[in-house]
């Protein structure tokens, strides 16, 4: 069924598991996020970024709404990193549940007046609104943020922001980053603090940049002609770690890009006279689905719907 991001974020919170936001870009994508949650019985988020809603418009919009409502399980369609309240607005039109405002690379009043815009707006319509405070590395939808400018969210700061804008939820910078390459080696995740933030708000936190970036994933990446450098990802332990301090939604967006490329790359390896495009982008889905299958028992979220 589709439900918005607070159905789906508040229970998590509250029952100390974390729920898997995946982004999808095509039907293959959608079809293996919220069939893989049917199976697990899992609630789940749906999130297309603003170059996804470039890339698939109304039309993908409409296959994860369409796919959502005929689920058993809870799920939410969310926009993912919206770069201001026009763009949140124009998501709201098109059927999103939930939407994200990243006013984060703002000042900090600034990002507040343009959150509490939209919260205003949303909750005025029954939608539930993610917003971030603090700055990830890696590249953010809209902009680049070097390592250097990343900063990592004070827990006093959220409070004030929360109490000002009134934010469902709220996205944190706690080491983690966008992408394939997360730093050398195991990225350093700040548990301590998730966990003072965990002790002052009570609402649901959210972890982007939450990518595994599996090493077997990324070996047949290689083996199917893929060219990819040190890929490292967050480690399954720090996901379980900060799912039990009040990270209740967890952003991945990498892994299934990586996931949906092997599928399409290995079919064409090994079946270089294949152009059945049945043949060729539908094996990537049971490449996904066991994907999303790991990072939905990682996050303890498989049976909860
Ligand atoms: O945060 C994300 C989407 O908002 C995705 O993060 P990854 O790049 O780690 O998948
Ligand atoms: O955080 C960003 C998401 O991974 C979406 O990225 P994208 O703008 O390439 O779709
Ligand atoms: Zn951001
Ligand atoms: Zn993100």
């Amino acid at each position: 069924m589709l439900v918005t991001g607070k159905d789906i974020l508040v229970p998590a919170r509250a029952g100390k598991y974390g729920v898997g936001a995946f982004n999808t870009n095509n039907m293959e994508i959608t079809q293996a996020i919220i069939h893989t949650a049917e199976r697990l019985r899992s609630p789940v988020m749906v999130q297309m970024s603003e170059g996804a809603i470039k890339y698939g418009g109304q039309d993908l919009a409409n296959i994860v709404i369409d796919l959502a409502q005929r689920a058993t399980v809870p799920v939410a369609l969310h926009l993912d990193h919206g770069s201001s309240y026009e763009s949140a607005l124009k998501a709201i039109k098109m059927g999103f549940t939930s939407v994200m405002i990243d006013a984060s690379h703002h000042p900090f009043e600034e990002n507040i007046h343009e959150t509490r815009r939209v919260v205003e707006a949303a909750h005025a319509m029954g939608i539930s609104v993610e917003a971030e405070l603090g700055r990830l590395g890696g590249i953010e939808e809209h902009v680049v943020v070097d390592e250097k400018d990343a900063f990592l969210t004070d827990p006093q700061e959220a409070v004030q922001f929360v109490e000002q804008t009134g934010t469902d939820y709220l996205a944190i910078a706690i080491g983690t980053s966008h992408g394939a390459y997360k730093g050398k080696g195991r990225p350093f995740i700040d548990h301590e603090r998730i966990e003072k933030i965990e002790q002052l708000l009570s609402i649901p936190l959210v972890a982007h940049g939450s990518s595994g970036v599996p090493a077997e994933i990324v070996q047949r990446f290689r083996d199917s002609g893929g060219e990819i450098g040190d890929a490292f990802g967050i480690a399954d332990e720090d996901l379980q770690r900060a799912t039990q301090h009040g990270i209740a939604k967890v952003n991945v967006d990498t892994d299934l890009r990586l996931a949906m490329t092997v599928g399409v790359r290995e079919v064409l390896k090994a079946t270089p006279k294949e152009f059945d495009p049945r043949k060729v982008f539908g094996p990537a889905r049971e490449v996904m689905s066991q994907i999303i299958e790991h990072k939905m028992r990682v996050l303890g979220s498989v049976g909860k719907a």
